[in-house]
Parts: structure tokens; sequence; C-alpha cells
């Protein structure tokens, strides 16, 4: 009634609009308010003034201007001041602020504030930019150095993420001392930890580990070893073991070493190729089994453990080494020995849990009325690798329901070859199948229930407890945790994590 009344209805118009103008008013109110009192706080305090040119006196760059100038695009402060420029980020959809010139920019710090202004000079010729770095007095003893050096640390990081991953290959040429042994190729892997279909909880675990050891570097040092930390990847062909080292250096952004056995001659070229790895990398051995069981490589066993124990790595850190292998079983104890190799991962063919996330993955099923039919199969035994599902889904990915039915053959063949038919196709199935069970390790026990199985090895771990009970007593905080899927987290000591 009120509302019909157009005189009503002018006067609620009006109220509307003044509020309207009284909270925009506000906010600028607030913001000058805010500018005030800086002023003002600011007159009550003395300050010390730090300039960071960008070029120094012989006009060469000044690396520390560059690491201020990413660190400052990195605050979330950078948004509240005055003028910023845009620029389009190395990835798409990346969007940097940098300070416009004579802008300042606010930080804190250890509770201190602290602020930088970009400024420009024109000297008649050339335009000269320098940070000015401005610190109350009564906190640059406190804070200035550990203040740099959180800079240098969040720079580091911010290039470390957004430098291109490289795929690094031993070169042809036997050029031992010039250097100059690996070649690169920028490294386009299309697989993450979002399309490797595993155990979530196991991705996760991996993924804090892998977490948990780049901030580990005093832990390390401390306890006098390598900070190097090495995984096993071991499971039948077409698990997705080669996929998941892909995904972890793209997780790191490390750059990816291939050490190809076969084409190392022999112990001291392995040592040579592994010094002239640089830090922050992933090194990966694929097949280690493989080339030790049928000697296809002249490197020698004492050769590879030195390798693996990463002594050589005299000039850089911060690496991750990666082993891959279809079974454990007919491996040297002395690779499998506590401390050696510090995680263990299982990749299993596939269950039915693994299908469901490939079916997600490949088909964008969550659900099909087949689905059942197909965790049937699988409970009674039939299996297939990741791979070879994969491949049936890519092949029928327009049509659902013929990709379902496809894998059902597939299983079921699978299940008639285990059960003494044979065929072409069973045959290669079979093999799948008989891996599984050649592989499963007489020493373990089953963790979580799909995807990648997590499994434990029960005596290494136990004697590894004998071994490292001394240090666990005897360090406050271990730096890594001993982890078996489906349980809880419980801190262990040394740091191996048989998954
Ligand atoms: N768990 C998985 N999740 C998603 N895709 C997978 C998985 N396992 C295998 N695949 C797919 O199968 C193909 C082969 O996988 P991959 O090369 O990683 O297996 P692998 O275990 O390294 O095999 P091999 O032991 O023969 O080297 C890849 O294209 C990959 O995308
Ligand atoms: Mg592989």
């Amino acid at each position: 009634m009120f509302l019909t009344n157009p005189i009503s209805l002018l006067f609620v118009a009006a109220g509307v609009f003044v509020v309207l103008r009284l909270l925009l008013r506000g906010t600028t109110l607030l913001y000058l308010l805010k500018k005030w009192w800086r002023s003002i706080d600011d007159r009550f305090h003395v300050y010390q003034f730090y300039k960071v040119p960008e070029y120094n006196q012989s006009f060469e760059e000044n690396q520390l201007y560059r690491k201020i100038s990413t660190y400052l695009s990195s605050l979330a402060s950078i948004e509240e001041s005055d003028f910023a420029n845009l620029f389009a980020g190395q990835k798409s959809n990346d969007i940097v602020l940098y300070l416009d010139s004579n802008q300042t920019v606010h930080d804190t710090f250890l509770g201190a504030r602290v602020s930088w202004k970009n400024e420009m000079r024109n000297d008649g010729t050339n335009n000269s930019r320098t940070f000015v770095l401005k610190i109350r007095k009564r906190d640059k003893r406190r804070i200035l150095r550990p203040y740099l050096q959180h800079i240098h640390s969040v720079t580091e990081d911010i290039e470390q993420r957004r430098k291109e991953v490289k795929l690094y290959m031993k070169t042809e040429t036997d050029d031992r001392y010039g250097g100059g042994r690996w070649k690169s190729v920028p490294f386009t892997h299309p697989s993450t930890f979002d399309t490797v279909a595993m155990d979530s909880d196991l991705k996760n675990k991996v993924k804090s580990d892998l977490e948990s050891f780049l901030k580990s570097k005093q832990y390390y040092h401390r306890l006098g070893r390598v900070w190097k930390r090495s995984y096993l990847l071991y499971g039948p062909s077409g698990t997705g073991k080669s996929s998941f080292v892909a995904a972890m250096a793209k997780f790191l952004c490390y750059d990816l070493y291939d050490v190809d056995l076969s084409k190392v001659s022999d112990d001291s070229d392995l040592k040579m190729l592994l010094l002239q790895t640089t830090s922050r990398s992933v090194i990966v051995v694929e097949d280690l089994d493989r080339f030790l069981d049928e000697k296809l490589t002249a490197v020698s066993l004492s050769g590879v453990l030195n390798f693996m124990d990463g002594i050589f790595s005299c000039c850089g850190e911060e690496r991750i080494m990666v082993f891959t292998m279809t079974s454990t079983e007919h491996i040297d104890p002395a690779i499998m020995r506590p401390g050696r190799i510090d995680v263990h991962i299982h990749f299993p063919l596939c269950d039915f849990s693994a299908f469901k996330n490939l079916a997600n993955s490949y088909l964008g099923l969550k659900d099909h009325k087949l689905f059942p039919q197909v965790e049937e199969i699988f409970q009674g035994g039939a299996t297939l690798s990741p791979a070879e599902v994969g491949e049936i889904m890519i092949m029928n990915r327009n049509s659902p329901n013929r990709a379902l039915k496809s894998v059902i053959n597939a299983l079921q063949t699978n299940v008639d070859v285990r059960r003494g038919c044979s065929g072409k196709q069973g045959q290669r199935f079979s093999e799948s199948a008989s891996g599984r069970s050649r592989d499963e390790p007489r020493d373990s026990i089953s963790g979580g229930g799909s995807g990648v199985i997590c499994r434990e090895s029960v005596h290494t771990v136990r004697e590894f407890r004998k071994l490292y009970g001394l240090l666990r007593r005897s360090t406050r905080k271990s730096g890594t945790f001993n982890l078996s899927s489906g349980e809880k987290e419980k801190e262990e000591d040394g740091g191996r994590l048989t998954i």
C-alpha cells in the first residue's frame, strides 16, 4: 500500500540514495582517516632509510633490486597502493602487479611495520630507479637481517615456482671431464597428482612428505645427512609409476634428470653424472630391478648403492631420487636396507576404486548402471593395469556405455585366462595379473583399499626402529614421519616412510 504511493516511493528512493552516498563517503573518509593517522604516527618515530638502487656504480644490475621487486609483487598490500602496473605473468591467467614509480607499499615482519617506496629519479638523461626501505630505528637491529633473509627465501621460492621445468637426458658423447653430460628439453609431461588415479590419502601423504622435506634443510644438516630424499615406486607395468615421477617433479617445480642405466658406461660415469646434476632436482632411475637382474648395465651394485647414498653430491643438495621397479622380490637386500630408500610406494593393478577414479577422469562418469557389474568382476579377482583400463576408455570415450562394456569384456577375458583358457588378448592381461601376485611383497601388510594401496615393510621397519632408536631419543623432533595408509600418522625416526 505504502509503496504504491508515488510520494512515499520518492521518499524511499531518496533515503536509499542518501544512505548509499554516506556509505561511499564513509569508505573514502575511512581511507583518508587511515592516511592521516599514519602520517601523524610517523612524526612520533625516528626512521632509518635503506636504498636499493637498480644498478650499481659500474652499471651492473643489482640482484637485490630484482629480488625486492619480485617480493613486493607477492605482497597482498600492493593492491592497496594507489598505482600499480599490471603485467601478464609467465603462466596463462597469471597477472602480476608491480609497484608504480614513487608509490609506497607497506609490509609487516615480526610485528614491525616497514614500507617500501619505488623512487624514480630523472637526472636529465637517465631514469634511475631505487627501492627505499623505511624502517623504525628501534626495530632495525631486531628485524633488518632476518627481514632481508625472509625476502631472499620468499623470492627464491617464487622464482623456483615460475621457472620452466626441464627434462635432462644423458648426452651421447662421452665428454667426461669437459662438462655438458646432460642435455635438456622443456618438460611438458601432462601428468599431475590430480591425474594419477590413486588413493587420495596416500597422495596427500606423499605431497606432505615432499613439502616437509623441502623445509628440512636445518634438520638434515644437524644430523650430518645429505639433504636428499629417495623414493622407491614399485608395481607391475602400466600402473602409473612414471606418471607419478612426472607429477612429483611438477609438484616441486624441480628439473628431472633421467638416468638411463643402459647408457652409463661404468661406476665412475654414474658418479660424474650425479655430480653434474643441479640442486633442486628429481633424479630418476627407471626399472632398476631389470637392469640389475638381467645385468643390462655396466654399473655394479656397489656403484648403484653409492649413487643412492648420494655421497658424491658435493655441489648441491635438495635432491629427490626416485627408483622404479616392477618387483622388489629379487632385489638385492642391500638396496632395500633401511635408511637407503626413505619411502616405498606400491603401485598395484587396478581395483574397483581405481577404476572409478579412471572412469571419472577419462569418461566424466561418477556413477553408471554398469558399475555394480564391474565391481563384482573386480571382486571375483579379475584385474587390469590402469594403463589398460585407460586405453580402453580413451578408445571408447564417445560412448561411456561401450567403454564400460569393453572394460567388462577385458576383465572377463582376464578371469578366463587366469582359469586356464588361452587367447591373444588374454595373454597380455594375464601377464599383468600374474605380475601382481609376483609383486606382493612377502613382508608387507596391506593398507588402504583403493587406488594405489599402501603397504608396510614390517621387518625393515622393525630393524630400522632398532637402528635409529638412539637417534629418536636424542632428537626432540624428527623431520619426517612413518606413515601407513589408513592409519593415523605416527611420528617416527630417521625418516623412512613406508607406504
Ligand atoms: N594410476 C594411474 N592413473 C592414471 N593413469 C594411469 C595410471 N597408471 C597408468 N596410467 C596411464 O597409463 C599409461 C602408462 O603409465 P606409466 O608409464 O606411468 O606406467 P608405469 O607404471 O611407469 O609402467 P612401466 O612399468 O611399464 O614403465 C600412462 O599414459 C598413464 O596415463
Ligand atoms: Mg614407467
